[in-house]
């Protein structure tokens, strides 16, 4: 016991940490690379946000002026004005490009949030190991590819990790620093002080599957659809339960919707590829036959649950 207070004050999260990394460039402008970029704006530092889609800039600078303005309106609740300073700053400090070979240019650090797919995520690091300079550090947000196989092309493999963070990214407080194969100490020393630098609670983890979290999280979301598939019990009783019997703040299928269907389709079916033996990661048809339907969950407007479009 105090053992681990002695560690969770340790690894406590503090926006006054320092960094020596002053420039990041996120490279992604969707869900997650949109929250990376604004709390990375909130800590002070300099963001170059990429996309290949200037839609998604726009969408995601509109968004992230909204969510700080959620953060303004709490941490300056009776000063409106400085609440206003604090939006305006942090917003300027974010640019946008579509060119991630420009944006690695200026870089201490690039994460790339695109595609949860290898061969997109292999062809953008050949180009940003060939476009950044000597010192700058490369790190993936996958969620569930190992980063030893996505640093497999590039010169800089001492200097390429896994920075993992969590959906919605400006609210949940977990960043998994992964440790690659070749990941040298100066560098996880670096992204862990960044990572505390920008808010974040930073744990360690090897290059295993789905590191700590989604290696106990997508199983235990896999075998709820597998209970609601059996018709063991209905949805809704599935996400009652696990919310007022084991303190979740979401149900099961209610965060599968929310992460989107696709993903945790796509999160399994690359597990069974790889370990055809482990029943947690078999397919299930009912996961697939939504997915084949379009019905991804939140984004979509429907997956286990209806939803409004935004
Ligand atoms: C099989 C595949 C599975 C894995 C797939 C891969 C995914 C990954 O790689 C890793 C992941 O991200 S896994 C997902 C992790 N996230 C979770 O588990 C979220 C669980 N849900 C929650 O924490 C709350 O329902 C939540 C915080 C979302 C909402 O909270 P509430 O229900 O209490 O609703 P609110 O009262 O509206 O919000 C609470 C406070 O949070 C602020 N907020 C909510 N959404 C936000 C957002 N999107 N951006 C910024 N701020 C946000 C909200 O303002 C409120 O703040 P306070 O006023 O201070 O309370
Ligand atoms: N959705 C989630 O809950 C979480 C996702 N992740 C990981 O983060 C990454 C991104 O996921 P999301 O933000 O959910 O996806 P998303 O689909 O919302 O955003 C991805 C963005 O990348 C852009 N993009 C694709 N190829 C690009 C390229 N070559 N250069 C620049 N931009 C490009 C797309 O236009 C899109 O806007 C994935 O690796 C995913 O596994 C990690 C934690 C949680």
């Amino acid at each position: 016991m105090m053992q681990f207070g002695v560690i969770a004050r340790k690894f406590s999260s503090s926006a006054s940490v320092q960094s020596a990394i002053k420039n990041v460039t996120v490279i992604g402008g969707g869900l997650m690379g949109s929250g990376i970029a604004q709390v990375s704006a909130q800590a002070g530092q300099n963001v170059t946000l990429v996309d290949v889609s200037p839609d998604v800039l726009a969408k995601a600078q509109k968004s992230i002026g909204a969510n700080l303005g959620r953060v303004a309106k709490k941490v300056y609740k009776d000063k409106p004005q400085e609440g206003e300073k604090f939006v305006a700053e942090a917003l300027g400090r974010i640019k946008t490009l579509t060119d991630p070979v420009a944006a690695a240019k200026s870089a201490d650090l690039v994460v790339e949030a695109i595609v949860e797919n290898m061969d997109v995520k292999h062809k953008l690091f050949k180009q940003l190991d060939e476009a950044a300079p000597e010192h700058t550090i490369l790190a993936s947000n996958t969620s569930s590819l190992s980063i030893n196989e996505i640093a497999s092309v590039v010169k800089r493999k001492d200097r390429f990790g896994g920075l993992h963070f969590f959906n919605p990214v400006p609210v949940m407080r977990l960043l998994e620093v992964v440790k690659g194969a070749e990941t040298s100490e100066a560098t996880y020393n670096a992204m862990m002080a960044w990572g505390k630098a920008v808010g974040k609670t930073c744990i360690t983890c090897k290059d295993t599957p789905g590191f700590v979290v989604n290696r106990l999280l997508v199983p235990y979301i896999c075998e709820a659809i597998r209970l609601y598939e059996r018709g063991d019990a209905s949805a809704r009783d599935i996400d009652i339960a696990m919310k007022l019997g084991a303190g979740y703040p979401m149900g099961p299928l209610e965060l599968a919707d929310y992460v989107g269907l696709d993903t945790n389709k796509f999160i399994l079916d690359g597990w069974h590829k790889k370990y055809p033996d482990q029943p947690l990661f078999k397919p299930i048809p009912l996961l697939n036959k939504l997915v084949a339907e379009g019905k991804l969950g939140v984004k979509s407007g429907e997956g286990f649950y209806k939803y409004e479009k935004k």
